[in-house]
């Protein structure tokens, strides 16, 4: 349908004041006109973010009431309003009650409202798969699914078929194994393992059904069809947040409803000849490795197990000898260290899209995995570093959370088709509680595009590196060799502190110092050290759009003169 039939102009009324309404193709606007036939403020929502138009009087919250009156309708819509921090907006269901003249003004209205957004929206989604964890973050995932998101998906027309999961890999094994026919994306009720759950299933299912194999790691993986939705009801909500910019049910909910979508970079993980599994947040080593382990005591806890656990692991005082080999990213993409934050509709990710995608520019296709894990195969490409670490990181995006809120790596793209490489050095125990510090403080903040620190940047300590990688290798070992640590970290030579194995403040928190970590894999513990890691661009889509700009926020609600895009 032309965008010209789909407009629609006419008086209506919200309470007692008159509006000019107006349906272009895009926009839905109505302006007061005064008893002067002057125009007065107008509200603007985009046709792409109204959530339903019902006929009648309706209310959804906080219980669904119709008064099915003959001349009016109701238009439910996206609201932003700022989050309280500067980073990303809350989104809210905006309502508002139309009366027109005549009850064939108001089906009209009805009708073209409702042609408007499925034209406008083509990816809303009418069928879903809902997979509920009971148990997981503070075990409210039910109560939030069945009275703040279910309302909404009935509102906007979308059935669903919702499981409450009995059994951990409930999820992943239906999706590997069920009929998955007629749904239009899978949502999740839970945390980043619920979401890694999903990830499995679905990469998985694609890959089985295009006949790839998913533990080559040289194969190009086939994206997959099917979106993935997150209502956050975990402990760290990581993906959520990194993709969103808010932990909101309602407003990821909505995302659901209009039918966002995000791609997003996927690394798969290796050892040997298999697959171990798939990683879109935190492939790390040493202290979140350690962190991980260590919290899985303290389920019990709740979230806060890793803030204890994280402090436990930090007087421990541990560092590993280790190896890392990787391939890096062409410079001219971008840099994890140029400061700017990939945000909704982000050029450095939209670029990508066409490079990704063309069969020709993927060189790390030609790996040979059982040469990778001994040495080089492209001499001159691949770089090789060798010492003790406090932790090894890698995230295919910033990784931000409510615990870190710029995240493991604030530059990071959620999709470019590469990951950020965060080498911690062994360093003095008060020289890492300083990167811990500041890569954990709600303090710094995002601005407009740039990100300004007060504490000092994470990055910009001499024992921290950061690499950007197309596709890397990792293997980690005890080497024994130490003097990595002075040539690399700081320059200097080993203080005793560093050199020694024996734990800082020993006897207090443990006994003796292990020798290797273990690998945290967005929350799930490796049965592997030595990996092979290689990123897959843009591999699955989130119903989400990348974090708006909060700061682009306008003050304005029906009070005021402008108003645009439903901004409160
Ligand atoms: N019914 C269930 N019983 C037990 N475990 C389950 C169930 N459903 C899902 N799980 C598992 O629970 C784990 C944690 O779930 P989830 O991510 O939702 O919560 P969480 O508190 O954020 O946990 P984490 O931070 O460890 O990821 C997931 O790895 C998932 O496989
Ligand atoms: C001295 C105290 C230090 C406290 C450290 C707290 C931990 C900070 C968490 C930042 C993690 C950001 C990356 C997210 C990873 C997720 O994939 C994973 C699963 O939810 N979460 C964790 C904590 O491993
Ligand atoms: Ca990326």
């Amino acid at each position: 349908m032309e965008d010209t039939d789909l407009r629609l102009e006419s008086s209506l009324w919200v309470g007692n004041k008159r509006y000019r309404a107006v349906l272009t193709g895009w926009h839905f606007n109505w302006t007061e006109v005064d008893k002067k036939n002057r125009d007065k403020k107008t509200i603007s929502v985009p046709v792409a973010e109204v959530v339903g138009v019902e006929k009648g009087r309706v209310e959804i919250l906080p219980q669904k009431s119709v008064e099915d009156t003959d001349k009016d309708f109701t238009v439910f819509y996206v609201k932003r309003s700022s989050s309280g921090s500067s980073y990303g907006l809350l989104w809210t269901l905006g309502r508002t009650q139309f009366s027109c003249l005549s009850r064939v003004l108001r089906d009209q209205w009805a009708k073209h409202l409702r042609t408007a957004l499925k034209t406008h929206s083509p990816l809303r989604p009418n069928k879903l798969l809902v997979f509920i964890n009971p148990f997981g973050g503070k075990k409210k995932g039910r109560k939030i699914y069945h009275s703040l998101v279910a309302p909404l998906f009935e509102l906007a027309g979308i059935s669903s078929h919702v499981i409450v999961t009995e059994r951990a890999n409930q999820a992943r094994d239906h999706l590997l194994k069920k009929d998955l026919t007629g749904f239009d994306g899978v949502v999740c009720v839970g945390g980043d393992g619920m979401f890694s759950e999903i990830l499995h299933g679905l990469i998985g299912r694609t890959q089985q059904e295009a006949g790839l194999c998913e533990n080559d790691p040289t194969v190009m993986l086939q994206p997959c069809p099917l979106h993935i939705g997150i209502i956050p009801a975990g402990s760290t909500d990581c993906v959520c947040y990194a993709t969103v910019g808010v932990i909101n049910p309602v407003t990821s909910a909505l995302h659901i409803i209009i039918g966002d979508s995000q791609p997003l970079d996927v690394c798969s993980v290796h050892h040997a000849t298999a697959l171990v599994r798939y990683s879109v947040s935190l492939l790390g080593y040493g202290f979140y490795g350690d962190v991980l382990a260590e919290s899985e005591k303290y389920r019990w806890m709740g979230p806060l197990r890793y803030d204890f656990s994280g402090t436990m692991v930090y007087l421990s005082n541990r560092s590993y000898a280790g190896t890392v080999q990787y391939l890096p990213a062409d410079p001219l993409l971008s840099s994890p260290r140029d400061r700017t934050r990939c945000l909704s509709g982000c050029s450095v990710c939209s670029r990508s899209t066409e490079r990704l995608f063309s069969n020709s520019s993927d060189p790390g296709i030609s790996l040979n995995v059982a040469s990778c894990l001994s040495f080089c195969v492209c001499p001159g490409e691949w770089v090789s570093v060798e010492g003790r670490f406090r932790c090894v990181s890698l995230t295919c995006m910033s990784s931000s959370c409510p615990k870190s809120p710029l995240g493991l790596s604030p530059s990071a793209h959620l999709a470019d088709g590469t990951g950020d490489l965060i080498l911690v050095w062994d360093t003095h125990p008060l020289g890492f509680l300083k990167f811990l510090y500041r890569h954990t403080s709600t303090q710094d903040r995002y601005e407009h595009f740039h990100i300004t620190t007060k504490l000092g940047w994470q990055f910009d300590l001499p024992f921290v590196e950061v690499h950007h990688d197309r596709d890397y290798i990792e293997t980690v070992s005890r080497s024994g060799s130490q003097q990595h640590l002075a040539e690399r970290g700081t320059g200097q030579e080993m203080t005793n502190d560093q050199k020694t194995t024996t734990p800082f403040l020993c006897g207090l928190c443990c006994s003796k110092a292990p020798a290797v970590s273990v690998w945290n894999c967005d929350g799930e513990i490796l049965p592997s050290r030595e990996i092979l890691c290689r990123i897959h661009g843009q591999l699955v889509r989130l119903y989400a759009r990348g974090i708006e700009d909060g700061t682009a926020v306008h003050n304005c609600s029906e009070e005021n003169d402008k108003c645009e895009r439903g901004y409160t």
